[in-house]
C-alpha cells in the first residue's frame, strides 16, 4: 500500500508500505529482534510528516513500514471541551490532552510484532472516532511522528533513532495557517488565536526542549541531505538482521539424544492417519505426476476431507444427552471449542475447502507467506485473520487449524505459528492438519520450537532433498529450493493451475 494522503477528518493517515516481513524470530521460534523504531518530533508544521513521508518513501525497498502519528491518541473530548475546541480555546498542545499511557501502549505492542488497535482522530470534529484500525503486518520500521514524541521517557525508550525536526517559527506559523484552513476546515482568525493562546507557549515549554534528546536535528525545509544521511542509517541497521533460514532448518533432524524417537511417525504430537488402503489409494493417485487436474483436485478434496476428521478428533467434547425419535435417552457428545481455519496461501487452499465441509460456519482466515524472490528466505506478505484472533482475550480460547498442504523445511509453519501466537492463541490449541511432512526438517523445528503444536497428517516421506529452481530473469541467478521425496510435487500449483 502506498502513501496515503489526508482524508476527510484532517487526520493524516498510517502510512504503511509492505514488501512483505522477513523472519523476526530465529530457528527456535523465538523473537530476536524487535520492530525498529523512529522517532520524530518538532513543533507544529515544522515537517514532521514531510520527513516521515520521505524516510518510508526511500526505504519502499526494505520490508514493511509504517508511520504511526501521536495524533490518534487525542484523548476523547466531553461537550464542554467540544464547544472549547470549535472556539478555539482548548489546549490541545499541553501534554495531558494525549493519551500517552495508550501511545506507549500501542507502540510497545508494534515494536514487539504484536498486533494493536490504534484509535482514529478528526481533527474536523475535533474528536476520537467509533473506529479503530488493526494494525500487524507491516511494522519492521514505524516511524512515530508528533509534537511530544520525544517528551515521555516511556516512549523515548522505545525508540532505535530520536530525530528532532527544527524549523523557523514564522514558516511553521505560515504552513499551519495554510494546512489548517485547507485540511482541518479552520480560519484565519481561529488559527492565530489558537496558536498564540496555545501552540507557541507549549513549543517553547514542552516541544522544543526535546530536542535535547534527538540523535540528529533535521532542518524543517530543504532537507533532503539530512534525510538521505538518516535513511542510509536505517538501511546499515537493519542490514545486520538478515536471517539465513531455510538452509539452516532444513538440516533439523531428531534430537536422539533427548531421547526422541528417529522416526516422525512415532512422536506424541504427530497424528498419522492409519494407512489404509483407502487411503495409500489416494496418495498413489496424488503421487503419479501424470494425474490429470481434475482428479487431482478430486483426490486432494477428500484427502482434505480425511485429514479434517482425523483432526477434529483432538479437539475437547463434552458429554450431552439427546431424546431420540423412538422417545429414548442417548447419551453422547458435543464439540466443545471455538474453532477457527487459518490457511498458508496457496497451498492451504484444499485444506480450507475440507475444513468448511467438516464445521460448518467456521470463521477462515489466511496467511500469505511466500519466498523472497532473491534470497528464498520466507516472507510475511499479507494477514488476514479471522476477527475471533484480532483480539487477545477471544484469541487465547479458541482453537486453531492451522492448513498447509506440506511441511518441507517448516520456515512457512513456523512462520504461521508465531503469526498466530503473536495475537495470543495458546501454542496447545494449535492443530496443523497437512497432508505429508518429511522426517528431517520442518516437523523437527515445530517440534523444538513449539511442542505443544499437533501435528495430523496423512504420510511421512524420508527425504528432504534441496536443489536449484527456475533462473530468475532479472538476477540470472538460481536459488535453492527443497522438495519432499518421492513427495506429491508442489500441491499448490497442481490444484490451482
Ligand atoms: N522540507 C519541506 N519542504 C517543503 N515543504 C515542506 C517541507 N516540510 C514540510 N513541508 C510542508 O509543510 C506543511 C506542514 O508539514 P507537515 O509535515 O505536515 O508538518 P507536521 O507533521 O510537522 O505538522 C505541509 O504542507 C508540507 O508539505
Ligand atoms: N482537535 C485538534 C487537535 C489538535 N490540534 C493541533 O494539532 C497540532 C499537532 O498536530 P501537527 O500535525 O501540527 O503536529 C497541535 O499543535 C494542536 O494544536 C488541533 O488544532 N485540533
Amino acid at each position: 500500500m502506498l502513501p496515503t494522503s489526508p482524508g476527510v477528518t484532517g487526520h493524516k493517515n498510517h502510512i504503511l508500505t509492505s514488501h512483505g516481513r522477513p523472519p523476526w524470530y530465529g530457528p527456535d521460534g523465538r523473537a530476536i529482534h524487535n520492530a525498529f523504531v523512529i522517532g520524530i518530533a518538532g513543533g507544529s508544521a515544522s515537517g514532521k510528516t514531510f520527513v516521515a513521508e520521505k524516510i518510508v518513501k526511500a526505504l519502499q525497498s526494505l520490508p514493511s513500514i509504517l508511520i504511526l502519528s501521536q495524533d490518534s491518541f487525542y484523548r476523547k473530548h466531553n461537550e464542554e471541551e467540544l464547544a472549547l475546541a470549535f472556539a478555539n480555546e482548548l489546549d490541545l498542545d499541553h501534554p495531558s490532552a494525549i493519551d500517552m499511557e495508550m501511545f506507549v501502549q500501542c507502540l510497545k505492542d508494534l515494536k514487539g510484532y504484536k498486533q494493536t488497535h490504534i484509535p482514529t482522530y478528526s481533527f474536523v470534529s475535533h474528536q476520537r472516532l467509533a473506529e479503530t484500525k488493526y494494525l500487524y503486518g507491516a511494522s519492521v520500521i514505524i516511524a512515530v511522528e508528533g509534537i511530544m514524541a520525544l517528551l515521555d521517557p516511556a516512549l523515548r525508550d522505545l525508540y532505535d533513532l530520536k530525530i528532532f525536526v527544527q524549523c523557523d517559527s514564522d514558516l511553521m506559523l505560515a504552513r499551519r495557517l495554510r494546512r489548517d484552513i485547507k485540511e482541518r476546515g479552520r480560519t484565519v482568525d481561529g488559527v492565530l488565536t489558537q496558536y498564540l493562546r496555545f501552540v507557541k507557549p507549549a513549543f517553547d515549554n514542552f516541544v522544543g526542549p526535546t530536542a535535547k534528546y534527538a540523535d540528529i536535528i533535521i532542518p524543517g525545509a530543504s532537507n533532503m541531505v539530512a534525510i538521505d544521511l538518516v535513511v542510509n542509517h536505517v538501511r546499515r541497521e537493519l542490514a545486520e538482521r538478515h536471517a539465513n533460514f531455510r538452509a539452516e532448518l532444513s538440516r533439523a533432524q531428531p534430537a536422539l539424544e533427548d531421547g526422541w524417537d528417529a522416526d516422525v511417525r512415532n512422536w506424541p504430537g504427530v497424528v498419522l492417519l492409519r494407512q489404509t488402503p483407502q487411503l495409500r489409494g489416494i496418495h498413489t493417485v496424488l503421487r503419479d505426476k501424470t494425474t490429470s487436474r481434475e482428479d487431482f483436485i478430486f483426490f486432494a478434496d477428500r484427502l482434505a476431507t480425511l485429514v479434517v476428521e482425523r483432526g477434529m478428533d483432538l479437539l475437547p467434547y463434552v458429554r450431552d444427552s439427546v431424546e431420540t425419535p423412538t422417545g429414548a435417552m442417548a447419551r453422547g457428545l458435543k464439540l466443545d471449542a471455538d474453532v477457527c481455519g487459518v490457511s498458508i496461501i496457496r497451498a492451504g487452499g484444499p485444506l480450507q475447502a475440507g475444513v468448511q465441509r467438516v464445521l460448518r460456519d467456521v470463521p477462515l482466515g489466511g496467511l500469505l507467506i511466500q519466498s523472497d524472490p532473491s534470497t528464498g528466505e520466507p516472507l510475511l506478505l499479507h494477514s488476514s485473520l479471522p476477527r475471533c484472533l484480532l483480539h487477545r482475550n477471544q484469541a487465547s480460547e479458541t482453537h486453531v487449524f492451522l492448513l498447509d498442504t506440506q511441511i518441507g523445511t517448516g520456515a512457512a509453519a513456523l512462520m504461521a505459528i508465531r503469526v498466530l501466537l503473536d495475537h495470543g492463541v495458546q501454542e496447545g490449541k494449535i492443530i496443523f492438519l497437512t497432508f505429508l511432512v518429511s522426517q528431517q526438517g520442518g516437523p523437527n523445528v515445530l517440534r523444538r520450537a513449539f511442542p505443544q503444536v499437533r501435528i495430523v497428517t496423512s504420510a511421512v516421506d524420508d527425504v528432504l532433498q534441496s536443489g536449484w529452481g527456475a533462473l530468475d530473469e532479472e538476477t540470472g541467478e538460481r536459488r535453492r529450493v527443497w522438495k519432499i521425496v518421492p513427495g506429491m510435487g508442489y500441491i499448490g500449483d497442481r490444484y490451482y493451475l
